[in-house]
Parts: C-alpha cells; structure tokens; sequence
C-alpha cells in the first residue's frame, strides 16, 4: 500500500484526471463527499485531501509517500522531501507587479513587498542586491499596492487577469510554476518498486500530453 497526498483546491481537479488517464481507480475521488481519506478502486493506493503547504508536512513526516503539490508551495519549504516528477499541470508563474510608475528598483529609499510567499520574495530581492522589507499577506495581495500597504508585490500570475483588472503592471518574471510530484525520502527506500511504478505511470501520461499537444 502506499499514499498519495493531492492538494485541494485548483490543482484537485488535474490531479485526478490524469491519474484517470493513467488507469487508477478514482472513481471516489470525483464523488462529491466531504472524505478525505479515499481508497482507490483498482490500485492498492490511498489518497489524502490536503491543503498545498500541508502536502508537504505530510510527506515530510512520512504519513504520506507522495505528494502533488505547486512549485510555489516547494519553494517555501525546507527541502525534506526528493522531488520526482514535473506533472506539468497548474502552469503559472511567479511575477513582480507594482502600480505604473510606482517600479521599486528606481525607488530610493525604503522598500515594502506584499507577498503570501516570503521565502521567493526575499530569495529574488536579494539576488537583485536590493534590501526590502516584505509583509506578508494571506490573499488579494493585489490590493496591498493599491492602498499604500507596499510599494510593490510578489504573487502568481495566470492568466494575468487579476494584475490587469487592478491596474498593476508586471516588473519581471521570477520563474516558472508547476505541480510536482514529491516523495518520503525514506518512502523510496522501503517502496521503491511500487512507488517507481506511480511515477512510470505519471511520466507517460505527461509525455502523452506533450505528443497530443504537437
Ligand atoms: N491562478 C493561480 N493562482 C494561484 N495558484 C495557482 C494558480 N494556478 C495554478 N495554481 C497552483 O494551484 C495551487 C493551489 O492553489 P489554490 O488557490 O487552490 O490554493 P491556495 O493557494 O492554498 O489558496 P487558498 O488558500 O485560497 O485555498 C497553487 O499552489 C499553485 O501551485
Ligand atoms: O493571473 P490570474 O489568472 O488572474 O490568477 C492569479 C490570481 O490567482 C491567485 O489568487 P487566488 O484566486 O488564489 O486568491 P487569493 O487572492 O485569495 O490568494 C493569485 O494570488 C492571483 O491573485
């Protein structure tokens, strides 16, 4: 038996549809239930419903093999974990964004960076060799800016809808964001065969993708 955590919310959705189109039995996973604890149908796997940052707590200690979890949520973290496979799914990107004219590296004097990911924020201000305070924020960073809170903000960009719809310009692009697959370290010791085996399984799907979309 081994475990998969899957983080909920918008990578929930893809997660389940490719491990579908891998052949695993998540039929209960598309049930709308408050479980968070499922079995899958044909596999000798079980699946946890987690928040993103939980994925990680959950894989660290052990408690889970696997986890799918953003890039973004990896980046904040300490590392405890082997990171596997790039699902390529939940594709975004990390972005600084500021109002017109309001571009912090002309600024003098004293920065603030609104952000929920202090961790890239100070990692990308640093690499810049710029000193700046960053405020942490739990959500609708973009409206940090708009009322005075920061000069500029560190978020993720989609669409970029977001930024447009609240007057923000982009300033730079920090890097790319996708879903991961990450594992127990001691997990790939102990289960290496069938966790060697989920990861086969997720790599063709990921490469079948990639010949469909050429
Ligand atoms: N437009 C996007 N905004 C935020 N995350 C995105 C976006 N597109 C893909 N993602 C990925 O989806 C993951 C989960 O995002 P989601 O918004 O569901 O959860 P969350 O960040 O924990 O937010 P909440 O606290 O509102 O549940 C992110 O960690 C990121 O990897
Ligand atoms: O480029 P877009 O397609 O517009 O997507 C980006 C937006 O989505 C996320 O917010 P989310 O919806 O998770 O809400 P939050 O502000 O509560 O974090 C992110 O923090 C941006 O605000």
């Amino acid at each position: 038996m081994i475990s998969i955590a899957l983080t909920k919310g918008r990578l929930q959705k893809q997660s389940v549809k490719m491990l579908d189109a891998c052949g695993y039995g998540i039929e209960n996973l598309q049930k709308d239930t408050r479980q968070l604890v499922i079995q899958d149908t044909k596999k000798d796997i079980e699946y946890f419903l987690v928040k993103a940052a939980d994925c990680v707590t959950y894989v660290e200690q052990g408690v889970a093999d696997l986890g799918f979890v953003g890039k973004d949520t990896l980046l904040e973290s300490r590392n405890r974990f082997y990171e596997l496979l790039d699902l390529e799914l939940g594709k975004c990107g990390f972005i600084v964004a500021s109002l017109p004219g309001k571009d912090p590296f002309t600024k003098t004097g004293h920065i603030k960076i609104g952000t929920k990911y202090p961790t890239v924020a100070k990692t990308y201000f640093k690499q810049c060799g710029l000193d700046v305070e960053i405020i942490k924020i739990e959500g609708s960073v973009e409206l940090a800016p708009i009322l005075g809170l920061c000069d500029a903000i560190v978020d993720i960009m989609e669409t970029g809808t977001t930024l447009k719809e609240n007057g923000l310009v982009v300033l730079d692009r920090i890097c790319d964001i996708s879903a991961r697959v990450i594992v127990n370290k001691a997990s790939f010791r102990l289960k290496r065969d069938e966790i060697m085996q989920v990861l086969t399984d997720l790599q063709k799907e990921v490469r079948n993708r990639n010949v469909e979309a050429n």
